[in-house]
């Protein structure tokens, strides 16, 4: 698998939202048709909310077979089950609830009702990794979902947080300056094994983190290289501060 990064720049959020869950729903199709099943990795936040509405709306949903989609999450808020701040339940309420998913291949963070700590749900997650991956590491994801944060974070990975340089697949975070300050992670490593990573931005508010991202590749988002290809795809609100880019 060769490497490839591109910046795709759409008019607004709702042109943005769109286009990228059509994007999303022809990659599951086509994972579907290559090996019979899909994996994907799925993000929290605003935009991610969008794209998931987007893909439930979407009239031609019904080409990917979501009984045979794996979802997983690339980070969750460390929360009890049910809390709408957890990025399951934003999944869930906006779409996964609404389509014909096998609940076995929904792969949720543990939430703070059902263990004591960040680390215990860490390793509960890479320990499920382990055996979808049939033995060890992670299994093959088809496409890693992030968004951006102001900061810069993608994940649950903060600028200058110990859980960026963390090793093996999932790490409990602490100190979170977003609230809540607890969270579960995938690692840099284990985000960076997927075939494709889209990192969705919108808005004027994360225009200086993709710029910064972009031009240093020191902010985590601008660490995240996916085995095939890595895509930003970003409103023109976002890309603001790209100026060497001509759209
Ligand atoms: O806390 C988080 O924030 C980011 C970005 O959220 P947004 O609302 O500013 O788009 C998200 O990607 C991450 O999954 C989430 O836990």
């Amino acid at each position: 698998m060769s490497r490839s990064s591109a910046v795709i720049v759409h008019e607004d959020a709702d042109v943005l939202a769109d286009a990228v869950a059509a994007r999303l729903i022809n990659r599951l199709a086509d994972a579907q048709a290559q090996r019979g099943s899909a994996s994907v990795v799925l993000t929290g936040g605003r935009i991610a909310a969008k794209v998931y509405a987007n893909v439930l709306a979407s009239g031609i949903r019904g080409v990917v077979d979501w009984s045979r989609v794996d979802f997983w999450w690339g980070d969750e808020r460390f929360l009890p089950s049910g809390d709408p701040e957890r990025n399951e339940t934003q999944a869930r309420e906006a779409f996964l609830d609404h389509l014909p998913v096998d609940p076995e291949r929904v792969h949720p963070m543990a939430a703070s009702d059902v263990v004591d700590t960040p680390e215990e749900a860490a390793s509960l997650y890479s320990a499920e990794l382990e055996t979808a991956a049939g033995g060890t590491g992670v299994p093959a994801f088809d496409l890693v979902l992030l968004g951006i944060g102001e900061d810069g974070h993608v994940a649950s990975l903060f600028p200058g947080n110990a859980a960026l340089d963390a090793a093996g697949s999932a790490v409990g975070v602490h100190h979170s300056p977003k609230p809540p300050p607890e969270r579960v992670s995938l690692t840099l490593e284990a985000l960076n094994t997927a075939a494709a990573a889209w990192i969705i931005a919108s808005g004027p508010g994360k225009a200086e983190a993709v710029d910064e991202a972009l031009s240093k590749r020191e902010l985590p988002a601008g660490l995240v290289e996916a085995q095939g290809h890595t895509r930003w795809l970003i409103d023109k609100d976002a890309a603001e501060r790209l100026k060497h880019l001509e759209f």
